[in-house]
Parts: C-alpha cells; structure tokens; sequence
C-alpha cells in the first residue's frame, strides 16, 4: 500500500517514523513549506521477490501539516496532489472521552466527526449538514478499520474533530450527549478526511490519549506517554500497512 499519514506537529510524525520499524526514511520538501518523510523497505523481507521502485512500491509519507482542521486539509491536499496513494490515515494525539479512554489508551476511529461545524439555535446545535452545507462525519473503511482496531486492541469509536480543545466539563458532557459513542476528541481528523475525499481516497484516524476530555488541567497531560503508544500503534501496524490494497 501507499499511505499518507498526516500529523498535526513534529513530535508526532516522529512517533510514527520510529514506530516504522526496518523501513529506511528520507525527506523531501513540498511546496508550501511542507517536509514529507518517506518510509519505505528498500531491502524485500525474507522470500520477497525484489522489484525495482515503481508507482507501486509500498510507502508510508508522514507528513506534519499543523494543528487544526483547516491547517490539516491544506497540508493533506497538498501531498495528495503531488503523488498517488492508496490510504490517508490522520494520526497523533488526542483527548479522551471518560469513561471510554484513559490516558495512553489508542482509539482507532468508526466514525471521523465534525463536532462544532454548524449552527448553534435557540433549540440547540444543529450540525452543517442538517443545514444542508455538506457533511460532517466522514466513515473510515469498516473491514480495514476494525482489523486495525483488533491489531492495536484498541477501542473502535467515534472520533470527534473540535477547532477550540475542550476545557470545561458543561461542554465535554454536551459533547458527549450529542455524540454518546466518541471516545476521543483531536483537532485534525475532520480536515485529513475532507481532503482525502476531495481525491477518491479512504482514510482512517488513530488517537493516543494524551488528556482527559474535560475541564483544563495541563498539568495532567501526558504527552511522552501517548507519543510512545502512537509510537507502537505504528510499530503493530507496520506489517499491514504495507500489504497490498
Ligand atoms: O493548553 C491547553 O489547555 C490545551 C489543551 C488541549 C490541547 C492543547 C493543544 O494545543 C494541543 C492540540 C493538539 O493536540 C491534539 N489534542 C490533544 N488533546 C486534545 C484534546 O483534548 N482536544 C483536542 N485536541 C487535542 C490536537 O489534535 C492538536 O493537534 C492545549
């Protein structure tokens, strides 16, 4: 498979570059002022016939496009015009929804979310497309996706996307209430999703729990924890990220 794995910052796409065992990596710059890193197994394992690289040759590009929806869908644009792939994945960190994900747990997304594009009204929020503006949930591949989830044994949820992180628990239990099933919020999923469409092209989100969905407590982030379970989510995963597609 070709994938393009999207992040929103540096740390992130590291995570994922060191969970990519035995694949050799080189970066390359894209317009914009984008670097892409490419991950790809120059030596065929054991029993693999060699072949020369092609349009084919399985990659996996991780490419940090910035925080935030909009930052995601213009860095994600932007590699997918410049090269083919078969699978866009946004991958980083994330907040999670209690009771459904603790810290450092991972969740792999059934569903990729818009939670706050829409209207609010006098009678509550109603999202873009009750509006009848388009869409705001994106549906990853299901057999794809729920293999993945089984290989990470990680939850199988809805990913929420947010402009403006969660702070107070009045709008983590409005959330929840709209979306009883998320068990995580980020900021990109959304925007990769968007683009990715834009070219015919499935996507799935993996989040590794950093916080709580919840009233603003920095000092109970646990940012190196849930880069290290990124950074072996992507170490499991390898293998089928690389089968055919
Ligand atoms: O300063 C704060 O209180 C604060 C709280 C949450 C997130 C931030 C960020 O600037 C990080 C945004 C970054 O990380 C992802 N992320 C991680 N946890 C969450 C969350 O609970 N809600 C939304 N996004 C989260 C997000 O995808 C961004 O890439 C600062």
């Amino acid at each position: 498979m070709r994938v393009l794995v999207v992040t929103a910052v540096a740390a992130e796409a590291e995570a994922v570059a060191a969970g990519l065992t035995g694949l050799v990596s080189d970066t390359r710059p894209l317009p914009g002022g984008y670097t892409l890193a490419r991950h790809a197994r120059t030596i065929p394992p054991p029993g693999a016939t060699p072949r020369p690289p092609s349009a084919h040759t399985p990659v996996v590009d991780v490419l940090a496009a910035g925080v935030g929806p909009a930052a995601a869908a213009a860095g994600t644009a932007t590699a997918l015009a410049l090269d083919t792939y078969d699978l866009v994945v946004s991958a980083g960190i994330g907040g999670g929804f209690r009771p459904h994900a603790p810290i450092g747990s991972v969740v792999v997304a059934d569903a990729i979310v818009a939670a706050d594009l829409g209207a609010e009204t006098p009678d509550g929020y109603l999202p873009v497309d009750e509006l009848g503006f388009g869409r705001s949930t994106h549906r990853p591949p299901g057999e794809l996706a729920a293999r993945i989830a089984k290989t990470l044994n990680s939850l199988y949820a809805p990913v929420l996307t947010v402009s403006t992180v969660t702070g107070t628990a009045a709008r983590a239990a409005e959330l929840s209430a709209r979306h009883p099933r998320a068990a995580a919020e980020a900021m990109e999923g959304f925007g990769v999703a968007e683009a990715a469409a834009a070219h015919a092209l499935p996507v799935l989100e993996i989040r590794a729990i950093s916080n709580a969905v919840g009233p603003r407590d920095r000092a109970a982030w646990r940012i190196g924890l849930a880069l290290d379970s990124l950074r072996y989510a992507f170490q499991l995963l390898t293998p089928v990220l690389e089968e055919s597609p």
